[in-house]
């Protein structure tokens, strides 16, 4: 199994997002960090980007599908997303963790940290 890790860090996107009416009628930001397990030797050998995963093209995928899918929960976004990098990248494990900020007040952060395997 691979031990490499092509990663994201703090990729910030608004949406509506909540279980609650009013959450419905606003913005709020989801905060993204993503492990991406892959190969990155052969990309490495002839430095070829389209040997390992563009993390560009990633954070552009979550982006899009996190805005074109609404959820109350944070747990069915961050399930989505990981079945998107799953199925759509050569990606052997993910690990994601999604914090909604400024969602319970008096805390540094909350949200889910999953992984998923293929
Ligand atoms: N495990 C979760 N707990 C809660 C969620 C959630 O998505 N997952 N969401 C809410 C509300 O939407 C909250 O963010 C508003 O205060 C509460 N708990």
């Amino acid at each position: 199994m691979a031990q490499d890790i092509v990663f994201i860090e703090a990729l910030k996107v608004d949406t509506v997002i909540g279980v609650y009416e009013w959450e419905k009628t606003i913005q709020q930001t989801l905060q993204f960090d993503v492990e991406m397990y892959t190969d990155i030797s052969q990309a490495a050998q002839i430095d070829d980007l389209s040997k390992t995963v563009d993390y560009a093209i990633v954070a552009e995928d979550i982006v899009n599908l996190v805005k074109q899918n609404q959820a109350e929960l944070i747990e069915t976004v961050a399930e989505k997303v990981a079945s998107h990098i799953l199925t759509s990248f050569p990606v052997e494990r993910c690990r994601i963790k999604l914090r909604k900020l400024g969602a319970v007040a008096s805390t540094a952060s909350v949200g889910v940290f999953i992984e998923r395997t293929k």
